[in-house]
């Protein structure tokens, strides 16, 4: 029986990365922009000899009655542009009951108050589709929200959508795709601070597990490792794409572990509040970035292995040399990769000892195989794709209470924030949020610690994820 898993888009970014996830799978699955099939028939399609694939489109997709694959996503903003781009772009491809635009369409103006004020406004309306679509399956396994931490609507909304997802459904998984503000970039907006950081206290309290996407690091990697001298949003995106139906290989080819979300994830997060995770992957490649990435030219198991941990292809601008792995999960793609070949890669990696790990507990490193999709055609034989937990998230969040701390203590800016409903009578809210992401720093550099079992991750169970 499949997991389902419904897709919430919110906000700008949240829609353009989302809508960049779907473009990727619908090319993985062999389904078209109009949700139709590329090849007959529907439920099993056969690679180029003629093998059966076994993939799962139902994680992710359902069928209408006339077989169209339609995505369990809702498209949710408070201005109608990027979904309204998204709906002519794709015909037919996504259901336009789950298309949620704010009638008065006037976005939250890069303010969090505002955006988790139209969040409550507009709930019955929002929850009254995630209904729908949650009945719409038959083993919903949880929810995945794409959204930036740094704006408005994604952020503000976002958060309502968290608190109220964690409520009316306790016992469903609850992962994020959350972009994070790039801070060499000063063009962004002043207040990302503030609402990043009200944003990341529901991050913590309300999400199973996050992952990162940073625009400082995929920025990084666009230009250092990928050639590109001014890298746009949409390339940007394209590594987010990668990332996205990267970390889901398991779930939509399954092989025997990892096939589902609570699997995938449970390993990764032995303590609940640290469930912020990186991401790596190799061979690197952008449609439109030219030949300058044929750089990787023979990729094996060991190489792909050990390519992952390097820190120049860890997509979070955090040091990794300082600090530990909680967990590692490598998720090996490749149609004739020989399960021996990875015993020996963990080993080699292992003898190295190159990789430092929580003196509290096992060297996590899981690896699972998964094939290649048979629709898309790869100049490598084998890549990779690393989920992993390391205390030196907490940089990023370190840098991000600096930024806020700068601006609050000169309360600038916060007029905007003063004419909303939380912040009328106060700011305590602020206090809160800061409060909760301090103390997730300081649990993470805790976790550094050969005591932290004694007392750091004593408060709530150790199981991490409420098992369904
Ligand atoms: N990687 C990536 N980042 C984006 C994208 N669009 C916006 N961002 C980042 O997201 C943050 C702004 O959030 P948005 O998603 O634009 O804002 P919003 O949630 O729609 O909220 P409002 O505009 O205030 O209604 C900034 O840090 C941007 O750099 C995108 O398509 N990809």
């Amino acid at each position: 029986m499949p997991r389902e898993i419904i897709t919430l888009q919110v906000g700008q970014c949240g829609n353009q990365i989302g809508g960049e996830f779907w473009k990727q799978l619908c090319l993985e699955h062999g389904i078209r922009p109009d949700g139709t099939l590329h090849e007959a028939p529907p439920a099993i399609t056969t690679d180029r000899n003629n093998n059966i694939v076994d993939d799962r489109k139902d994680v992710f997709f359902y069928q209408s009655d006339d077989d169209k694959y339609i995505p369990r996503a809702l498209l949710i903003d408070l201005e109608p542009r990027v979904v309204n781009k998204l709906a002519h772009n794709n015909q037919n491809l996504f259901n336009p009951e789950n298309y949620f635009i704010a009638k008065d369409g006037g976005g939250a103006g890069n303010n969090w108050a505002s955006g988790f004020r139209q969040g409550e406004e507009h709930h019955e309306q929002v929850l009254d589709m995630i209904d729908r679509e949650a009945d719409n399956s038959d083993s919903l396994e949880g929810f995945v929200l794409t959204h930036s931490i740094a704006g408005g609507t994604g952020s503000g909304m976002g958060s309502y959508l968290l608190e109220r997802l964690n409520d009316h459904f306790p016992k469903k998984l609850i992962q994020t795709y959350s972009v994070f503000p790039s801070w060499a970039d000063e063009s962004d907006v002043v207040v990302q601070p503030y609402n990043s950081i009200l944003t990341l206290k529901r991050l913590t309290l309300n999400a199973d597990a996050v992952v990162v996407l940073d625009n400082t690091a995929l920025n990084r990697i666009a230009t250092d490792r990928l050639r590109i001298e001014n890298p746009s949003v949409d390339h940007l995106n394209s590594l987010v794409a990668t990332i996205m139906a990267a970390s889901t290989t398991t779930l939509r080819y399954p092989s025997y572990m990892n096939n589902d979300m609570i699997g995938l994830l449970a390993s990764l997060i032995p303590t609940p509040r640290c469930h912020f995770l990186m991401t790596g992957y190799t061979p690197l490649h952008i449609a439109d970035a030219g030949e300058n990435l044929a750089s990787v030219r023979k990729t094996t198991v060991l190489d792909v292995m050990r390519r992952l941990t390097q820190p120049q292809n860890i997509m979070v601008s955090a040091n990794t040399r300082s600090g530990c792995y909680i967990s590692i999960l490598n998720i090996i793609q490749g149609n004739d990769v020989d399960p021996t070949q990875i015993h020996k890669a963990l080993q080699r990696l292992r003898e190295r000892n190159a990789l430092s790990f929580i003196p509290w507990g096992p060297a996590s490193v899981q690896v699972a195989l998964a094939r290649k999709s048979p629709f898309v055609d790869t100049r490598h034989k084998v890549s990779g794709f690393m989920l992993a937990n390391h205390t030196s998230m907490a940089e990023l969040f370190d840098r991000l209470l600096k930024q806020y701390d700068t601006i609050r203590s000169r309360n600038a800016f916060l007029d905007n924030y003063r004419k909303e409903p939380m912040f009328a009578d106060s700011l305590d809210e602020f206090d809160h949020a800061r409060e909760t992401v301090q103390n997730l720093v300081d649990e993470y550099r805790a976790c550094e610690r050969a005591d932290y079992v004694d007392f750091g991750c004593g408060e709530d169970e150790a199981g991490a994820m409420g098992m369904p």
